[in-house]
Parts: C-alpha cells; structure tokens; sequence
C-alpha cells in the first residue's frame, strides 16, 4: 500500500509540476494574478509530494523533528494561496475569508512549531480544520455567486473540485477524532485524501483554465479581425466620423473628415472640443444640455446643421448626425457624430428658394388676372386643391365632416363650400360657433326650450337643431363642445332625436353635421376632454386644410384678392407693392393665416396714398417676430422628431414608433408636430400619420 501511495504521489507532483509551470509561465507573460497563484499552487504540491518522506501519511514518524517538518509548510502554503486562487477565478468580490484563511495559516505554523508532538494528536490540525471549513465557505459563496452572475460555464469546475474539497475536510475531521495514533482512513485503506483532492484539482482546473484562455485567444481574434474591419470602414468612408466625449473632446476623427476640415493630421483635430469649435453657440448649449441628459441609447440625438469654417478659410455646411454611446447606468459616455458635407445641397436649396420667391414676387407684382377661386376659396396650391376636392366630393353626401385646421385656414368657406355643393343647398344652412355661446346658454342655443322651463321662458323657442331641420347645421369650434353636452349630440348625430329643455316630447330632425375645430380632437380624446364615441361619429370624413405657410404659392392671388376687395371698398386705386415688402410678405409664417393676411391687406389699403401698397407699419411691428435662422430650439427639435419620424417610417404609436422612441405620449407627440408644423412628405395633409395611427374610417 505503501509503495501505491508513494507512485500516486509522484504522478500528482508530475502533473503539479506540469501545470505549475505553465501557468507561472503564463502568469509572467500574461500578468494574469489567477495564473500566478495556480502555478504557486502546483509548485507547492509538487515540493510537497517530493520532499522525504515520499509516500507520507499524517501518522508517520518522520525521520527529522515533527515541529520543523517542511513537508506541512509546503502544504499549508497550497492551503494558503487556494482561497486567493478561488477568488481570482471566480471574480467573487469580498476577500475577509481569504484574509481568514491565512491568520489561520499562520497560527496553524506557530503552533506546529511549539506544539507538535508526533505521538499525541498535535493541536494545530484541530486549528487546520477550520481553514479547511474556510476554503468550502469561500468556494460556495463564488459558486453562488457566479451562478448568479451568469457565469455558469466557470462555475461547475470550481463547484466539482470545491465537492471534492469537502470530501476531503469530512476524511480530515473523521481523522481527527479517531483516538490513538492509526487513522479510520489509513484502516479504512482509503488513498489518502490530499493525493486524491490535489490531484483532481490540478487536473479539472488546469483544464478549465486552459480552455479559457483558448476561447479568450479566439475571442481576441475575431475582435482584432472585427476592429480591422472596423477600423477600414471608418477610414475610407467617405462621410465625417468623429467621436467626442461628454464634454466635447475629441476622441477620434477618420481621414475624410481631417481632409475635408484641411487639416494634416489626427492630432491637430483631437486637441479641440467638438461643441466648441463645430456648433453654433445656440445649438452647443442646446448638444450639451441633451448630451448630459440623454439616458436612452436608443434615442439619437438631433440632426444638426452647422456652417463651419474649414482650416484653410472654405465655408462648409455640414449636417450632424449623433448617437450617443451610454454605459451600463444610461450615462451618456462618447457621442459617435456623422457629418454629411451639404454645402452644394444648401446652396442649391438656397438658390431654389430664392428663384422661388423671386418668381412669387413677378407674379404678385405683374399678375393682374382674376384669382382662382372655387365659391370664395381662392388659391391654387396643390393642398388646397387637394382640401376642395375632398369637399366636393363627400359634398353631396349626407355624412357629417369634420373640417381641421388651424385658426383662419378658411374652414368656414369649406362648410360653405360643402352645403353649397349639396342636395340641400336651398335647405336652411345654419352657423353655430360653439366657443361664442355661454356654456348655461348652449343647451337652449341648441336644442330650445319649452314654455315655462325656466323663469324667462314666457315662450317654448326652437333651437338651432329645429331650424337646420332638413338642411346642414354647422357647429364651428367643436373641440370647445362642453363635455356634458356631447352625449345630446351624439344622440342628433346617431338618431336625430332629441327633446327641448323642459320639454317630454322627443322631436326628430334630418340635419346634416358639419363640424370644425383648429384643436387636435383626437388628443383631447385621449386627455378626456372630448368622448370618443362623438369624435369617431364625427370623424368619419375628415378634411384637412393646410396653414398659409405650408402653401406660399397661394400669396399672389391673395394678396391681389384682398387688395381689389379692398380698394373697391375704401376707393383706392393700387397697382403694385414695393418690392422689399414683398420680401417680408413671403418669408413671414402668416400664425393667423388668410383672416392675417386679410387685416394686413386691408389695413395697408387704408393707410396707402398712390400706387403703391404701403406695408411699412405691418414691416415694423412684425420684423422681431420673424425666427432669426435655422439654428433656434425650435428648429432643432423639429429636425430631431423628423429624423426620428423618418426612421420610424412616421409611426407614431406602438412598439418601435415615434412615440415610444422620443419617451413621449403619442399625442403629445402629434400636438408638437402640430405645433411645430411637421407633415409626412407626399401624403395628403389630412393623413398626416402612417394608417395604423389612423382610426378606423366607416365608408360613406
Ligand atoms: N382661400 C381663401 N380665399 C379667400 N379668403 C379666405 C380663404 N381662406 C380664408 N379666407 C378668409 O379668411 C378669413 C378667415 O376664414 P375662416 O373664418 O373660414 O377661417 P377658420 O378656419 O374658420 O378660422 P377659425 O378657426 O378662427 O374660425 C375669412 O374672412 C375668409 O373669408
């Protein structure tokens, strides 16, 4: 038996020696501390399977004093480094029982030294059984803890070498509390644990670690080859690539983006701060601010445009787009910025835009020709073209319409338009404007009372639903509808019933509905302010009519319509307006639309003298109000949602929309696209969302 336990020995000090010297080799050449302690590890077994006497077990006489045996110093050296082992390759972060283990180490030495007696059962192994229970509590924690840290894959060869560990501390205790001097172990003719443990542990660790570091090796492989291919694309693409971090600074900037700057080298370009020296000082405060609070990676940052000045003196435009790069916590780290040149492209916009209104203004200065106009809508741009042939269509139809657009668009005239055009154009055509009438009035406006239904009714009266009875009721500012009513009209809507005020007599009317509102009905939906039953009723047709400043090409004739209405009425005799007013009248927004444009006309013709139309007081008050360029807030959040409409392909609700991506409520969203006058490019200005946004339309 003995001479079994000796060659074990000797083939775990040879594979200990193996191991050993790899990873101590790999320890130096990799600085890898996990290495280090393996290779320890190895290096004390295999001292301690070497040194006389080979084959030992614990109830031999040795044949030098038992209080300076070396042999237990190489092995409680094993014992010392093996929770510093565990610890390095699990990744588990507290380190007391690791400091533990070595206190007990130590004493373990002092009281071999001063206490051992080979012939009673010395002290200090009681002492070493703790640091074995150490060592298993220290090795299930980082089995906990990787399973925890999703590292399952490291986990299970420490678990199997940690079970055998606690076989061994089981043999140990069982050798400790045999009395007298020959162990249940050596009776039992078990292998001695230490061979066995020592062995396997080298054996299974080692072979873990050596895979790891393959899969590492191949995993650096296919990033140095990714980074390469990285690398390539980021040099040759042939648009700007610069990287800054929170605050500015220039961390990277590929060759075209230091050639297009006219700068030699990187290095010039990685001194400077990205917002300092590319942004406007409007839009830097503004990438700044959003570069600090971004904390979605999901969300990229506005597209910006920004004329800058290259290193040799060419003015440049160049549009920014920016992604930031946040860390595990949301933080924004490094923002990647991609420059498009579009110097050629502004210029070219500018000159179109230019020619634009150049044409505009001979039309508006030569045209004399009556105006285009379709029952008082005058204009012949495409969007109203396209709003009028919607009316004429759903005209002589009986469903209800309902008319959207902002304040002074011309909804009026629609509804005009609209009864005009229909079967009941010499039935009455009645006017309500809801956001006129007193809400304790609107009821009795409405529906009409009954005698003596209140103090004042000394006569029953019939409401505005009686005397539209056969024709078309128009209900102007709809949204302005308030919410208790709007149930007695979604009853006239679905059934033409309703009953006086005071009255028990339900009366049946045959009135078709007409209903506009310059508010966003289907937000006020979704806020409560607005049923959404009466709304879809309502909406089953509904008509958009486009602002003034989303139809320019509508100016001339207005301004000549409301000039000749105009001087007919105040005997003016008015040829031509200056041509720098001109200029101001093209490039103003128009917020108020035609009813704007209208009061400025007839106002300029009350104030003019002679030929000319005097605009100059209109120039004066409106000038400040004219945005100052393209980099105010206002128009770099309405190019961040149109980027981000454009990459949603315009949907707003939903997984993936709009909505979800700028952390907004979807009608949040449609209202500030509204506000800031962002429409689908190509689709008619009644569906301005992609059709899942739309609500269901029932066919006419
Ligand atoms: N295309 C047009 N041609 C001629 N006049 C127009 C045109 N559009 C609007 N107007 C005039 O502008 C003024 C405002 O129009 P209207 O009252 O129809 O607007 P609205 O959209 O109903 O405004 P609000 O929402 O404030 O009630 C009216 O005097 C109208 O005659």
């Amino acid at each position: 038996m003995e001479v079994f336990y000796t060659s074990f020995g000797l083939v775990t000090a040879g594979v200990s020696l193996a191991m050993g010297s790899i990873y101590l080799f790999l320890a130096v050449r990799k600085s890898e501390r996990t290495y280090l302690y393996f290779g320890l590890m190895g290096f004390a077994l295999v001292f301690f399977f070497l040194t006389p006497p080979i084959g030992f077990i614990l109830h031999d006489v040795p044949p030098y004093p038992a209080n300076i045996l070396l042999k237990r110093v190489f092995i409680f050296s094993y014992y010392a480094l093996t929770p510093w082992f565990i610890l390095g390759y699990s990744g588990y972060p507290k380190k007391w029982l690791a400091y533990a283990i070595g206190i007990i180490v130590v004493v373990c030495y002092a009281a071999m030294y001063f206490t051992a007696d080979p012939a009673t059962k010395p002290a200090w192994a009681i002492v070493s059984l703790l640091g074995f229970g150490c060592t298993l509590l220290l090795g299930i924690l980082a089995v906990r803890w990787q399973f925890v840290n999703d590292q399952k894959k490291r986990a299970y060869p420490l678990a199997m070498v940690m079970a055998i560990y606690g076989v061994l501390c089981l043999l140990a205790i069982l050798n400790q509390l045999t009395p007298g001097d020959r162990t249940v172990i050596s009776n039992l003719k078990l292998f001695f644990p230490m061979h066995f443990h020592a062995l396997l542990f080298m054996l299974i660790m080692g072979q873990r670690l050596a895979s790891g570091l393959l899969e590492k090796y191949a995993l650096e492989q296919s990033l140095q080859l990714s980074e390469g291919k990285w690398d390539s694309f980021m040099q040759h693409a042939t648009f700007m690539i610069v990287e800054h971090d929170r605050d500015g600074r220039i961390t990277f900037v590929n060759d075209y983006c230091i050639r297009l700057l006219g700068y030699s080298s990187a290095s010039d370009l990685l001194k400077l701060n990205w917002f300092d020296k590319f942004l406007s000082p409007a839009d830097r405060n503004y990438m700044r601010n959003l570069v600090r609070e971004a904390r979605h990676p999901k969300t990229a940052l506005p597209v910006v445009k920004t004329p800058i000045q290259a290193n040799d003196g060419q003015e440049l435009v160049i549009a920014w787009s920016n992604f930031p790069i946040n860390d595990a916590q949301g933080v924004v780290q490094t923002v990647m910025s991609i420059g498009r040149d579009v110097t050629e492209e502004e210029k070219a916009s500018a000159l179109v835009e230019k020619l634009k209104n150049e044409l505009l203004k001979e039309q508006i200065m030569l045209s004399r020709q009556p105006p285009v106009e379709n029952h008082g809508i005058v204009g012949e741009s495409k969007g109203l073209g396209y709003a009028i042939q919607k009316a004429e269509q759903v005209a002589t139809t009986l469903a209800p319409v309902l008319l959207e657009g902002e304040t002074g668009v011309g909804k009026e005239l629609f509804a005009n338009l609209i009864h005009d055009n229909s079967l009941r154009s010499d039935k009455p055509f009645v006017k309500v404007n809801c956001s006129a009438l007193p809400k304790e009035l609107m009821e009795d406006e409405l529906f009409g009372h009954e005698k003596g239904a209140f103090t004042s009714a000394a006569q029953s009266r019939k409401g505005r639903f009686e005397l539209a009875d056969g024709g078309t009721i128009f209900l102007d500012e709809i949204g302005e509808l308030p919410l208790d009513m709007q149930p007695k009209l979604l009853r006239v809507l679905q059934n033409g019933e309703f009953e006086r005020i005071g009255g028990q007599k339900t009366i049946r009317v045959d009135v078709r509905i007409l209903a506009a509102t310059n508010r966003n009905l289907s937000a006020e939906v979704q806020q409560g302010n607005f049923r959404s039953d009466l709304y879809y009723r309502l909406n089953v047709f509904p008509i958009t009519i486009p602002p003034l400043r989303n139809r320019k090409e509508d100016l001339p004739l207005l301004i000549h319509h409301f000039m000749d209405q105009n001087c007919k009425t105040y005997h003016r005799n008015l040829e031509q307006i200056s041509r720098a007013n001109l200029e101001h009248l093209l490039n103003y927004d128009w917020p108020g639309n035609i009813r704007e444009l209208r009061n400025v006309i007839e106002r300029s013709v009350i104030v003019s003298q002679g030929k000319t139309l005097q605009l100059d007081w209109w120039v004066e008050e409106t000038v400040s109000k004219i945005p100052a360029g393209d980099h105010t807030l206002g128009h770099i959040e309405r190019d961040h949602i149109i980027s981000v409409m454009e990459r949603c392909h315009w949907k707003i609700n939903g997984e993936n929309g709009a909505a979800e991506i700028l952390a907004m409520h979807p009608n949040t969203l449609r209202s500030k696209m509204k506000k800031l006058d962002i429409k689908r490019p190509g689709l008619p200005e009644d569906l301005e969302t992609s059709p899942d946004d739309l609500p269901h339309h029932s066919s006419l």
